[in-house]
């Protein structure tokens, strides 16, 4: 078998390091005696409490979001260079690492996915708990049927003023955030109603029912979605909000930031 060693050894040869995603601790450890070699952990979690560590908001399913989103997380925390090419080990079929990929980290190739969590005006966590909600609303919809919802998330002063209420705020005198469960189950039920949430940098309900009105003069969205993503999309450009739209007509939840879409991931597979 010395062939294949050869030309899959191309893999991870030359390499300025190594990131694991969601290592178990033996196979951590087994890293822990090479020289030379930089390891860095990605995960949701440091359960093996590596000194250099990337966290992950979700465990994204798309394998090049999961990569991409380590690799700007390591760029942005200085811990790889612009050019480095790292060996990405991570899970794509079970529990275990069993796929090696060959990735350079290009500053240039930027997707944003770690700046929507770690660089936007809204804290990283208000922006996971909005990401969770709307995800957990794609899998089971209101009541069955599927539901569409449109979160814009930090910035919430401009975005005010760049919208108008559709009805009654039933949130006007309350002092209630994100990720609190009662809360979850407002904006769960709430999302049968038309209009967009308006939440504030720290996870503030600051609105339900508001109606955008951004210019979505020059914003690019995927052909085929409809005014609430094109709403969603350009309020990010006219503000610095980010938003999460779930789709009603797809069951996708997508993320843009700065007039962009960022992240697209499908409910089912969480
Ligand atoms: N400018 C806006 N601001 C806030 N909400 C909006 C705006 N435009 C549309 N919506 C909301 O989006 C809903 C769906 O509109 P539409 O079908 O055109 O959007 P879409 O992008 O196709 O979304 P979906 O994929 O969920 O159908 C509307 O019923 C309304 O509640
Ligand atoms: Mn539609």
């Amino acid at each position: 078998m010395a062939g294949l060693d050869d030309v899959f050894g191309d893999l991870f040869s030359n390499v300025d390091g190594v990131a694991l995603f969601s290592p178990s601790g033996s196979y951590y450890e087994r890293f822990a005696d090479l020289e030379d070699v930089e390891v860095i952990v990605v995960g949701t979690e440091n359960d093996v409490g590596a000194s250099t560590f990337v966290e992950l908001p979700l465990e994204f399913e798309d394998i090049s979001d999961r990569i991409r989103f380590g690799l700007e997380g390591a760029l942005d925390q200085e811990i790889i260079d612009d050019g480095d090419t790292l060996a990405c080990a991570t899970s794509v079929f079970g529990d275990d690492i069993d796929t090696v990929s060959r990735v350079r980290a290009d500053a240039d190739n930027h997707t944003g996915i770690y700046d929507l969590f770690a660089r936007s005006r809204a804290d990283p966590e208000v922006v996971k708990s909005v990401l969770e909600l709307a995800i957990e609303l794609g899998q089971k919809g209101q009541k069955g049927k599927p539901v569409g919802a449109l979160f814009v998330v930090g910035d919430a002063g401009k975005v005010m003023n760049k919208s108008r209420p559709l009805s009654y705020n039933p949130f006007e005198k309350s002092h209630v955030h994100v990720g609190d469960p009662i809360v979850d189950v407002m904006l769960k039920e709430f999302s049968r109603l038309d209009g967009a949430f308006v939440i504030s940098d720290a996870g503030k309900i600051v609105s339900a029912y508001r109606y955008l009105e951004p210019s979505a003069e020059g914003v690019d969205i995927p052909k085929g979605l409809g005014a609430r993503h094109m709403a969603g999309g350009a309020i990010t450009r006219d503000t610095n909000a980010i938003s999460i739209v779930l789709s009603e007509s797809d069951g996708l939840v997508r993320a843009f930031k700065a007039g962009e879409i960022i992240l697209e991931v499908d409910p089912e597979a969480y």
